[in-house]
């Protein structure tokens, strides 16, 4: 449906895009188009409480993150299961879930995007009852380099690059008992995804038949991996050929619990959530309205 109503939520803080003229432009494309709008400035603290109190007053047809995977993972909190829209306005680092759904694209294209209001519906993995995964979600190797980019209070390509060979070189093997399909499995590994997509921000393919909208997610189990064949595993993954590699496994599932022999870093969409000695995903299915 065209959207009529929207409201847009931004983050002042995400990526590291120039947002000056972003009101400017986005008055300009509402203007044009005969649109009622909003705006809500994110603050980092009770965001998703204060986004429920403006809608609920405001109406909207249409919400609009402006920002990174993290901004659209708490406006699509606010949003599951209604009828309201999801716009997504990619300003974030990775844009991970933007880059999915192939919208992103600069500001100005993505404006325009959102008022044709092309509409799919989206499945979402629910992760143990209160928090829910749009992109990838993950315990172990990824999540432990994303603390250590942000733990570095650098940011750019370049300290991302230093992140990832420390953690490499660091990578250790867990241990996980994992329940699913109505079996049970313990395996080594150095990280398992919850994967609703298929690729990182970065371009690592790492779920390459992944559908968001079929009522499945992917279990991605990266076994121990001898430094020998590091480098021909990344470049599989960039070139989307993963699923040949004797040291990746992948599951389809609508459910699945993980047990963690030790509590293991969890990171949703790019944040980072904390410790976890159990994870339960459970799939919604078609739980978002997101325009692309
Ligand atoms: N005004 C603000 N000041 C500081 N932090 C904020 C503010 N608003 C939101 N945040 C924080 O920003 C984070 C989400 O950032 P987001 O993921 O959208 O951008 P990003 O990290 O640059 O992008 P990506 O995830 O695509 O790499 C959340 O942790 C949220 O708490």
């Amino acid at each position: 449906m065209k959207p009529q109503k929207l409201l847009f939520i931004i983050n002042p803080k995400s990526g590291h895009n120039d947002k000056s003229n972003l009101e400017k432009q986005i008055s300009s494309v509402c203007d044009k188009n005969k649109k009622e709008y909003a705006l809500f400035y994110t603050c980092g603290k009770n965001d998703r409480e204060k986004i429920k109190e403006k809608q609920s007053e405001y109406q909207a047809d249409t919400l609009v993150a402006c920002g990174g995977d993290g901004t659209v993972n708490m406006v699509a909190q606010v949003l599951l299961h209604s009828q309201v829209q999801l716009g997504i306005l990619p300003l974030g680092s990775a844009n991970g879930l933007a880059h999915e759904l192939d919208v992103n694209v600069g500001i100005d294209e993505s404006l325009e995007l959102l008022m044709k209001g092309n509409i799919r519906s989206m499945d979402v993995i629910q992760i143990n009852s209160e928090l829910i995964c749009l992109h990838l979600s993950d315990l172990g190797f990824n999540a432990q380099m994303i603390k250590d980019f942000e733990e570095s209070g650098e940011r750019g390509m370049l300290s991302y690059a230093r992140s990832f060979f420390g953690s490499l070189i660091n990578k250790k093997t867990r241990e996980f008992r994992i329940e699913f399909n109505g079996t049970e499995k313990t395996v080594k590994a150095e990280m398992i995804i919850l994967a609703n997509a298929s690729s990182y921000g970065t371009g690592a393919v790492i779920n390459p038949h992944s559908r968001m909208d079929d009522g499945f997610f992917e279990l991605v189990i990266f076994k121990p991996i001898p430094v020998k064949d590091l480098i021909s595993l990344t470049l599989k993954s960039f070139l989307g050929d993963i699923k040949n590699s004797p040291y990746v496994e992948i599951y389809k599932v609508e459910e699945a619990t993980i047990y963690c022999k030790e509590p293991e870093l969890l990171q949703i969409d790019g944040e980072l959530i904390g410790d976890r000695n159990e994870v339960k995903a459970v799939m919604l299915k078609d739980a978002l309205n997101v325009i692309s």
